[in-house]
């Protein structure tokens, strides 16, 4: 500052100073570059209101102009896919960003299943997002920021997507206004074929979790998955085993519809992490249905998600040394 700019120290003892990285005062125009950092466009918009009043509040000073500058913030990217369909990816998904979440980690979740976007259901968020500046603002649920591509169109719109396509809605969602989330969950579509590549060259992912039941054919299509994100380059975080065990709640026998230690062996064998498993559960497919995600109370299905979470969060530390 030159002592032209005199007049602008009566900014100092403004609350917001410490975000003000210069200012210059020219023929009565106060000339701010504001630090946008870790904001979301409310709160940018917020911050800016109140550094103009401030200024205009100078007697010196007649006009104001704010330029908000912002370093990219670090944010993590993990893709979660399945092989096959209906093995439970978005009910992980959705689970996963709300154990997150009340681990005190800022969390977006983008649904980019175009084959069923569920996460609108899963989360009870059916409020469409709206947009400022062409950039879609995440609608919040459970502690969670979501952008899903069931947004973007009617139901049942998207099935016809082919692969660029549906990267190009993905890039939409995931250049949306994310604000200070350090971590984004993408719900891909389940399979490995282009449409799925696509997603994945696009968005280009920091890392990958693959959902599968311990099946032998669930297993085999895991497999591919695995490939795919090697294909690409993209790191496979581990594998998480759904629908492992059931305990009937009449009578208590235990018995495992579709095999058990199934995916930790396949784990094993791929030389990828195994994550955890969940068991089958008639209340959480209830309480997913109702939009209540078990992660977001408590109980064994809380816990386990939440093991899950501290398991990919470590996976996460490992990746980055
Ligand atoms: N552990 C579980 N116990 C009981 N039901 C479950 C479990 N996990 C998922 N489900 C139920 O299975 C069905 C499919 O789950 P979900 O939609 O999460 O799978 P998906 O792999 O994302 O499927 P798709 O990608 O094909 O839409 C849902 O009705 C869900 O509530």
């Amino acid at each position: 500052m030159t002592d032209k700019d005199a007049p602008l120290h009566l900014l100092n003892s403004h609350p917001d100073a410490g975000r003000i990285r210069s200012r210059r005062f020219r023929d009565g125009t106060a000339m701010l570059v504001v630090e946008a950092s870790g904001l979301d466009g409310e709160q940018r918009d917020a911050l800016e209101a109140r550094l103009r009043e401030a200024a205009l509040a100078i007697p010196e000073v007649s006009a104001v102009q704010v330029a908000m500058s912002a370093s990219k913030p670090q944010r993590t990217l993990i893709a979660i896919g399945s092989g096959k369909g209906g093995v439970g990816k978005s009910t992980v998904s959705a689970n996963l960003a709300v154990a997150l979440a009340k681990m005190g980690r800022k969390v977006g979740l983008i649904d980019a299943d175009i084959y069923g976007p569920s996460q609108p259901t899963l989360l009870g968020a059916k409020t469409r997002p709206e947009a400022r500046d062409k950039q879609l603002i995440p609608v919040e649920a459970q502690g969670v920021k979501l952008l899903s591509v069931g947004q973007l169109v009617g139901e049942g719109q998207a099935l016809a997507w082919r692969g660029p396509m549906a990267a190009g809605a993905l890039n939409q969602l995931v250049e949306g206004d994310w604000g200070n989330c350090e971590i984004l969950l993408i719900d891909l579509p389940p399979g490995t074929g282009d449409v799925q590549l696509s997603l994945v060259q696009k968005s280009r992912p920091d890392g990958a979790v693959i959902v599968s039941t311990p099946q032998d054919l669930s297993l085999i299509d895991a497999t591919r998955a695995v490939d795919l994100f090697g294909k690409t380059g993209v790191p496979v975080l581990g594998l998480i085993e759904n629908m492992a065990g059931y305990r009937c709640p009449h009578c208590g026998e235990e018995s495992d519809p579709f095999g058990t230690g199934g995916a930790e062996a396949s784990a094993r064998d791929l030389d990828i992490p195994f994550l955890g498993r969940l068991p089958l559960s008639a209340s959480l497919r209830e309480a997913s249905d109702a939009g209540q995600p078990p992660a977001a109370g408590s109980g064994p299905a809380a816990d386990t998600f939440a093991g899950l979470a501290r398991a990919l969060l470590a996976q996460l530390e490992k990746a980055k040394r």
